[in-house]
């Protein structure tokens, strides 16, 4: 790549770094987590959600456990406005749930805000201002000083608007693009506000550290928050918060890191909807911390209507390898894996361990109310017997043997190859139907009769290209004399190979459903299966199955 030399910018990694996040293991307990879905992501949409969808979009916050909405920007339009008085004017905030709403550190954005907030029982004021040398330096053209002054103006006219207006009010800060900021100054700038706010036990001040673009690896940024969290004033009465950005495909690594270097509280969106390349997903948060053991306190069992609500208020689609939420996430199509986590599933329901361990599946797709079958394990011609075989098993309670599940995953793969498209499981049936179950020709079982049970005499009718035949022959056993009948009608030599069955519940009734293999002369193995209410009745027509398979 040409110009490479142009991004070798640097950034800002802290003067000391003691990285003590790297010597823990896992995130314990789940963060503050804060939905900013109606803000920073309504603000990335290429229409903004309208009021009525604003609110739908918030009752699905307060559904899923959000205790902290940031509701929008109320300044910036009428919509956002009028949202946030419907939110107070209806009383449709639950007593545990805290909005907040975001503001420029300007004068009459400040006061509008507060105007919108008259009567809120609870919320959160968001201040912001750039911090970042480029901000600086390009779009302010101020001087450090000068920026922590517009810094300090706000913070002092939030905490003035906040004793003039009726409501409860807590203040959070952030150094926006902060990771473009030099971290001594990201630190300065803070604890000057917090100077202001004087953040105690009973209202502590939020300090958000965002990844307004994320610039560098996760480490860094973890050792940013860490550096901030070490050596900010008040710091037991600051929530650290984060509010990754995901520019480098980094975003959840960010906020994980960021975790373990002592953030409490993370900001993000659901499927990481937000500015360019979006927010942090809390989605794919809160599902690792799920996937470690660890009680997420936010209720995803039901990802699928999640995925519905979302997509169709912000028009913005959840593609299909989203982490947790996206379609094929827990399919597997290529034969090996279909054929471990079946393996891994009857191991399951078998031994019923404590701990999931399913191969290829990172969590149990059930428990976020996704399906085993259709899920899991769909069919196409990189499949092998394991999958199609799970299939069958699953959605149609067929059990093959494992041979004949061999045999039958080369036919469906070659039918798939053939036909360049995904089988369904009803696809699939129906092969298997036509490939093994009461072949016909070219003889036909019409019936059959014992007229010596002692000695298995048997008197089969068949029907075959020249009419309808009463035939007679002896075995050692029930099959053996009706397979002996077959083998001198049509002139075939075959050893029966191998033979099971087991009942079949369609609906309430039960049939028995037999499977049989022969080996011809030349050692090839033939499959029929007979689907019967009477078990012996099912066995013959498997065996006349697979005797019109072999002549074929
Ligand atoms: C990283 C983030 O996501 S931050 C949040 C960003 N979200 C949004 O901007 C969505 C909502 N915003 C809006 O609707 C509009 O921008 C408004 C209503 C807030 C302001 O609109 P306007 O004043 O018309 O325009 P605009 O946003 O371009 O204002 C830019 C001015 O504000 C200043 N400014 C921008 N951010 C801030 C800030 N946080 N604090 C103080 N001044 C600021 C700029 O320096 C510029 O100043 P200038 O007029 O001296 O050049
Ligand atoms: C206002 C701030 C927190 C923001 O949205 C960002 O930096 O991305």
């Amino acid at each position: 790549m040409k110009n490479v030399e142009k991004y070798a910018r640097g950034y800002f990694m802290p003067p000391k770094t003691s990285l003590k996040w790297t010597q823990k293991e896992s995130i314990t307990e789940a963060p503050i987590w804060c939905s900013v879905d109606l803000r920073d992501g309504n603000q990335a949409l290429i229409v903004p959600m309208n009021l009525e969808e604003k609110l739908e979009y918030f009752k699905l916050l307060v559904e899923i456990g959000f205790k902290e909405i940031e509701v929008g920007f109320p300044a910036a339009s009428e919509t956002e406005f009028a949202f946030l008085r419907t939110l107070i004017e209806q009383d449709l905030i639950p007593d545990d749930v805290t909005i907040q709403v975001l503001t420029q550190s300007r004068e009459h954005i400040i006061r509008k805000t507060f105007e919108a907030l008259q009567g809120a029982k609870k919320a959160v004021v968001h201040l912001y201002n750039s911090t970042s040398v480029a901000q600086r330096e390009q779009v302010f053209r101020k001087s450090k000083e000068e920026i922590i002054e517009i810094a300090i103006v706000g913070a002092k006219l939030l905490k003035q608007c906040a004793s003039e207006t009726e409501g409860n009010f807590q203040f959070q800060y952030s150094p926006e693009s902060f990771t473009g900021t030099e971290i001594d100054f990201a630190l300065e700038i803070c604890n000057r506000v917090l100077d202001i706010w004087q953040p105690t036990a009973e209202n502590p001040v939020i300090i958000n550290l965002p990844a307004t673009v994320s610039m560098s690896m996760p480490h860094v940024y973890a050792s940013q928050i860490e550096y901030m969290s070490e050596n900010m004033r008040y710091r037991e009465h600051v929530i650290l918060s984060l509010h990754p950005h995901n520019d480098r495909g980094t975003g959840v690594a960010d906020a994980e890191l960021g975790m373990l270097a002592g953030a409490q509280r993370v900001e993000g969106t659901l499927f990481g909807n937000g500015e360019r390349t979006g927010n942090v997903d809390i989605v794919t948060l809160a599902l690792n911390l799920y996937s470690h053991g660890v009680d997420p306190k936010l209720n995803f069992t039901n990802i699928p209507a999640i995925i519905s609500v979302y997509e169709r208020l912000t028009k913005m689609r959840v593609s299909e390898r989203h982490p947790y939420g996206g379609e094929l996430v827990f399919t597997a199509f290529s034969g090996s894996h279909q054929d471990a986590i079946a393996k891994g599933m009857s191991w399951r329901e078998e031994k019923n361990p404590q701990h999931w361990s399913v191969p290829y599946l990172l969590i149990d797709p059930k428990d976020i109310g996704r399906e085993y079958e259709g899920d899991i394990i769909r069919i196409n011609s990189q499949s092998g017997k394991g999958g199609i075989g799970y299939v069958l098993q699953l959605k149609y309670g067929l059990d093959l043997p494992p041979k004949m599940r061999e045999h039958f995953g080369y036919c469906v793969k070659n039918v798939s190859d053939r036909q360049q498209k995904e089988l369904m499981p009803d696809e699939i049936h129906d092969i298997f139907m036509k490939e093994y179950v009461n072949i016909k020709t070219p003889v036909e079982f019409v019936k059959y009769r014992f007229a010596d049970e002692e000695d298995f005499r048997t008197i089969v009718t068949l029907r075959d290209s020249s009419g309808v035949k009463e035939l007679t022959g002896t075995g050692s056993g029930r099959l053996d004399a009706i397979s002996n009948v077959l083998q001198a009608h049509l002139g075939l030599d075959y050893t029966d190979l191998i033979y099971t069955e087991h009942a079949l519940e369609t609906g309430s009734k039960s049939q028995a459903v037999s499977y049989i293999g022969i080996k011809g002369s030349n050692g090839k193995v033939h499959w029929g299966c007979g689907i019967d209410v009477d078990i012996m009745t099912s066995s013959v027509k498997a065996l006349f199955s697979a005797v019109n398979n072999m002549t074929r």
